[in-house]
């Protein structure tokens, strides 16, 4: 059952808080049963007790014997560090689960105890009110009843998605980086709109209910994208004219290599991982 879990986070920054808000708000676990741990930073464990009412102390302070889910939410460069601190302190009955980009299963698998039930989930940042598009891969020790665990805990950030370790990468750079692509653009609008005089606020509000609206069609529609652009586009009209100019400047490629760049990056990370380089 969910709501008896004990989770601590391994990691307290911004994707750990993003988690931690969505869980609170879920109200399925209760705040006391949710722990964020970090290095050194005091500062930040008192902001997140004070903000969310959940437990928050440095890494050498928690009880891991209490604990059930463990978050790893360090940095991809921190993993190795991360991973031999706590190694002679999990039990294979605990189920250790990692945000990190790039970080594959059977990385962890070979850096901890023999049969150590891993999980490999891909979330972003939309966790914080409940709307991440959240991937996980389980090792090939975890238990399916771990896994549905798993999957209830993360239900609480958003929507659920489990898939082939393989496809994490172009997941990752879909959904891990992909709220920060919308973010790209809605600086340019603003920076657009700012041109032509219309203030930057009013022209963030219209431009994101615009990128809601359109988000709910495809979600609640059975059209297509290609179908719903088309029932936009006026024969000779104003939107055809915008995707002219989009097509011109490449904004179709754009958008392809900026979902490439981020998966290859993170084929990088898992590369350079056997090669012991550490690169951010
Ligand atoms: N940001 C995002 O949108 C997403 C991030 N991720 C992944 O989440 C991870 C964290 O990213 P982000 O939150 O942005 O990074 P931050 O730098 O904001 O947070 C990293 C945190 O990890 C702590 N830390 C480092 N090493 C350890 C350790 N061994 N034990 C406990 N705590 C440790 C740091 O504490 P201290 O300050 O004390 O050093 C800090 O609180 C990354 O691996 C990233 O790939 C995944 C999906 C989306
Ligand atoms: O930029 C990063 O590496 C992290 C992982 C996905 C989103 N942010």
């Amino acid at each position: 059952m969910i709501s008896n879990q004990k989770v601590a986070f391994l990691g307290a920054g911004s994707m750990a808080e993003a988690m931690i808000s969505g869980i609170v708000e879920a109200e399925l676990i209760p705040a006391e049963q949710i722990i964020a741990t970090n290095k050194s930073n005091e500062e930040r464990l008192q902001q997140l007790r004070n903000k969310y009412g959940i437990r928050a102390m440095k890494r050498e302070e928690l009880d891991f014997s209490s604990v059930d889910f463990f978050i790893l939410a360090m940095k991809p460069k921190d993993i190795d560090e991360a991973l031999s601190s706590i190694k002679d302190k999990v039990t294979k009955e605990q189920v250790i689960l990692s945000v990190l980009a790039g970080i594959p299963t059977s990385y962890m698998e070979e850096n901890l105890n023999e049969d150590q039930q891993v999980i490999r989930v891909m979330p972003n940042t939309s966790s914080m009110l409940r709307e991440s598009a959240t991937a996980l891969s389980p090792g090939k020790h975890t238990s399916m009843d771990k896994v549905i665990l798993a999957k209830k805990l993360l239900a609480c950030i958003g929507e659920v998605y489990v898939i082939e370790e393989d496809k994490m990468d172009i997941f990752t750079g879909i959904a891990g980086s992909g709220p920060a692509y919308f973010y790209y653009l809605m600086e340019h609008i603003e920076k657009t709109a700012k041109e032509a005089g219309l203030d930057e606020e009013i022209a963030r509000q219209i431009g994101s209910q615009t990128i809601l609206g359109a988000a709910k069609m495809m979600m609640e529609q059975e059209d297509t994208p290609a179908d719903l652009r088309k029932k936009v586009t006026s024969p000779n009209g104003t939107t055809a004219a915008g995707l002219a100019a989009l097509e011109k400047h490449g904004g179709g490629e754009a958008i392809s290599e900026a979902i490439k760049g981020a998966a290859q990056r993170s084929e990088e990370i898992s590369a350079n991982l056997n090669k012991k380089i550490v690169t951010q």
